[in-house]
């Protein structure tokens, strides 16, 4: 097999005699008699196993030579599992070489087919070790990057700084969190900022958009399920309650989950425990919940839709996001924010806002708030052609603005104008406006995040 071994000791012919059995099994094997070279080995943690004597010198048997240089490749290599070759009398001081870290030891004379299974064991380990470690500097990496790829939350209207402070209160506790408001108001966004500022910061952030998930998927979505408790349930799998486990879970479109799906969620938060689909070992959990919605949960809880224990459970804490009609300051800052970002990322250099193009920004309704706005923006600064963004690259998508001439539509724009039109007209409420267009919920609720409303 593939393994790189280090074996210490400075008995010559014990060193031929395991170089020789070890042959057979490993790749690489390197022999050293004097241990004052262990220090010199530049790639120590490249090994996956030693074998190191404990006695060293003929005269002074005392074993702590063994330990000072366990203690050594330690320090250097702290994941390389190393076994100690010890004398039967030396018993005490292998138990002690164990408690300052080794893996085992193997008693002089050896059994080949011991110290084989001996090493052999240590050899996994170290390869298991290796990829823990790998894992966790995947994750780091992982980690910056999403906190890097954050966007700021823009704006200095009343209700956003407000807003801020709130958040930043309620960071510090790990209290459940509801945020309500319409879509694309930034109901995410604060959700990130709630756990950027939390004492899980450097604890994962798991997002779970239950208005994407078919509905009969939910279940093992978010508890996971075990092989063979479905017919598509081939492999176990690991639910984002547990994968969010010391972190935070971000439950996007609760209004989405099942009457019995509600009761699961509920006692799952009150155990702190997640039991998977096919299951009966609850596993523990330790999640911070947070959870948004564009429906009116207390309006579902009178209509029997939503349990009204669970409304209880999830909104310790409620933050409501005012629409961006209703913070007119924070229209230009945002299109001002946007424009430089897309600006840059399509090397357009610094572009700067034309005071029609201003005006008609801000006269706009924005029924798909700071999503719609984006989009709006990233396209007009495609379409610009100078430095400055023109009333005319401002492209509006709802129909009672006269932006898009019916005779220049296209199917796909129609459509989308009917959406912003109906989302609109309800105030943002998926439910009426989907019924109003004839789709379902998920099915609207896809189209709109296709054409960013
Ligand atoms: N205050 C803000 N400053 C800067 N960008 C924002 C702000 N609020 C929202 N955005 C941006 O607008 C877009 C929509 O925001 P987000 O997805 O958080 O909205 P949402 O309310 O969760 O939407 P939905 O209800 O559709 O899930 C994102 O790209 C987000 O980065």
């Amino acid at each position: 097999m593939e393994g790189k071994i280090l074996i210490v000791d400075d008995n010559k012919s014990i060193l031929n005699a395991l170089e020789f059995l070890l042959e057979e099994e490993y790749s690489c094997i390197t022999s050293i008699s004097n241990p004052n070279k262990i220090t010199g080995i530049g790639d120590l943690d490249s090994y996956d196993a030693v074998l190191l004597d404990m006695n060293f010198s003929a005269e002074i048997n005392t074993g702590n030579e063994g330990l000072y240089w366990l203690r050594q490749i330690k320090a250097k290599a702290p994941e390389l599992p190393v076994i100690m070759i010890t004398a039967y009398g030396d018993m005490d001081l292998a138990i002690k070489s164990l408690k300052e870290g080794a893996v085992d030891f193997v008693l002089k004379p050896w059994d080949n087919q011991k110290l084989l299974a001996t090493l052999r064991s240590a050899y996994q380990l170290g390869q298991s070790r290796k990829e823990v470690g790998n894992l966790k500097k995947n994750q780091a990496n992982l980690k910056s990057l999403i906190s890097q790829k954050q966007q700021p939350i823009i704006g200095e209207s009343n209700a956003i700084k407000e807003m801020l402070a709130i958040i930043r209160k309620v960071a510090q506790t790990t209290a459940n969190v509801l945020i309500t408001g319409e879509n694309g108001t930034g109901k995410e966004l604060i959700a990130q900022e709630i756990h950027r500022n939390s004492p899980r910061a450097n604890e994962v952030f798991v997002g779970v958009d239950m208005g994407s998930i078919q509905e009969s998927l939910f279940e093992s979505e978010l508890f996971g399920h075990v092989k063979g408790s479905f017919t598509d349930a081939k492999e176990d799998r690991t639910g984002k309650f547990e994968a969010a486990h010391g972190g935070s879970l971000f439950l996007d479109e609760i209004g989405n989950l099942s009457y019995p799906l509600q009761s699961k969620l509920l006692s799952t938060l009150q155990n702190r425990e997640v039991v998977k689909v096919g299951s009966n070992k609850p596993v523990p959990i330790d999640i911070r919940l947070i959870c948004a919605t564009n429906s009116n949960l207390d309006e579902m809880v009178s209509n029997g839709d939503f349990r009204e224990d669970l409304l209880y459970r999830i909104n310790t804490i409620h933050i409501e996001v005012p629409p961006l009609r209703e913070r007119g300051e924070d229209i230009l800052l945002l299109a001002n924010f946007f424009t430089k970002k897309y600006g840059s990322k399509y090397g357009k250099g610094a572009l700067s806002i034309h005071k029609n193009a201003q005006k008609k920004l801000m006269d706009y309704s924005w029924p798909g708030n700071i999503r719609e706005l984006q989009h709006t923006i990233e396209r007009s600064v495609i379409l610009c052609e100078g430095s400055i963004l023109q009333g005319e690259d401002i492209l509006l998508k709802q129909r009672s603005h006269p932006a898009l001439n019916e005779l220049e539509m296209t199917l796909e724009d129609m459509e989308r104008d009917m959406i912003a039109n109906a989302l609109s007209r309800h105030h943002g409420n998926y439910t009426a406006a989907a019924e109003q267009l004839g789709v379902s919920r998920q099915t609207l609720y896809n189209k709109t995040k296709r054409y960013g409303l």
